[in-house]
């Protein structure tokens, strides 16, 4: 879905968009983010065939480079940026540039150095925050709808913590939705997450792996500790320690589907898998194999997870499950 570009962050530059990526073979792209000389650039050699130069000092790397990971028959872009820093949001050093091409990627990995102090997982994430980056999180639960006239409806399925009113009112009217209706599903909203809402199309949900790097030089005690933090995962890209954990669990947070196809009469073809997102329908798969195929579509057969039986029966709107075996019978 995405070709290879490679980002150019010397003043004045574009970084283009995901819209424009979009097109091309690849599956899924996952952004390397961190501090300078953490070991992104080293991470990236190891998991890829591209190499990046690697050396002690701080912003070695100054372009964003892509490098493609080959994992269960699908194809990963890998884009090693370059560091950032704190105010980066703010544009020190390129940074809001680095952060915006993090915002186009599937999967963040945040690259950490573990014998650097904690602090630096949340001024990261502070960066990150500031130019409208979510980070394992869900949108808020509530709805939004702007209207021509009417006035401001707005209604709660249970009442607010941290919410009233009036500071709802006070707030659209920031916002200038003077016309709108609100119902505020969850009672834990706060007023961060109604701006989030009313800011919808410059929020980016993307879930978040916290890499910590350098294990080799902290203590094991301290490893364990680390280890156990949610959406974490440890190794040394030095001592070739826990990469392919680091592989496995990036694979597993990106949640795509590899779904085999068969023809009638013939064996499925295991050597190429079609890779679909989490939640993809039959109808996914056929956009998947030709664009029009849907318009001739009369029925698939499914084998596998998301089969009641086998091989099911299924329609268009049949979700499908990872290594799935799909026929499609056409008109
Ligand atoms: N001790 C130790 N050093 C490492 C490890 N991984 C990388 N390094 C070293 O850390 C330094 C920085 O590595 P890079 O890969 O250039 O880091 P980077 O995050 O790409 O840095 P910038 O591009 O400058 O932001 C190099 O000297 C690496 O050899 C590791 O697991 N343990
Ligand atoms: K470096
Ligand atoms: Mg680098």
């Amino acid at each position: 879905m995405y070709p290879s570009p490679e980002v150019n962050f010397a003043p004045g530059a574009q970084v283009q968009g995901r819209a424009e990526l979009m097109s091309s073979v690849l599956d899924a792209r996952i952004a390397l983010v961190g501090f300078p000389s953490v070991g992104k650039s080293t991470l990236l050699s190891k998991i890829t065939k591209t190499k990046s130069a690697v050396a002690s000092y701080a912003f070695t790397t100054l372009t964003a480079i892509p490098g493609v990971m080959e994992y269960g028959g699908a194809e990963i872009q890998i884009l090693d940026l370059p560091g950032i820093i704190e105010g980066a949001s703010e544009g020190k050093g390129r940074g809001r540039q680095v952060i915006s091409a993090a915002k186009t990627s599937d999967l963040i990995m945040m690259v950490l150095d573990a014998t650097k102090k904690a602090e630096q997982r949340a001024l990261l994430e502070k960066e990150l925050e500031a130019v409208g980056i979510r980070l394992n999180r869900k949108p808020p639960n509530i709805y939004l709808k702007e209207k021509k006239a009417g006035g401001m409806k707005i209604n709660f399925m249970s009442p607010p913590k941290n919410l009233d009113e009036k500071m709802i009112y006070n707030i659209l009217r920031d916002y200038k939705m003077l016309n709108c209706e609100v119902l505020v599903r969850d009672e834990n909203c706060t007023v961060d997450d109604l701006i989030d809402v009313i800011m919808a199309p410059h929020r980016k949900y993307i879930k978040c792996l916290y890499v910590y790097n350098k294990i080799d030089c902290i203590s094991l005690s301290y490893l364990n500790t680390l280890a156990r933090e949610p959406h974490t995962v440890v190794m040394s890209c030095e001592l070739d320690l826990g990469i392919s954990a680091v592989v496995d669990r990036a694979w597993e947070e990106l949640n795509l589907l590899r779904i085999y196809t068969k023809r009638k009469g013939v064996a499925p073809d295991f050597s190429e898998a079609l890779i679909v997102r989490q939640n993809a329908t039959i109808e996914d798969v056929c956009d998947q194999i030709h664009r029009s195929l849907k318009e001739k579509f009369k029925y698939a057969l499914v084998w596998g997870a998301s089969a009641r039986h086998v091989p099911q029966r299924v329609g268009l709107n049949h979700p499908v499950a990872d290594e799935d075996v799909v026929s499609i019978v056409s008109k």
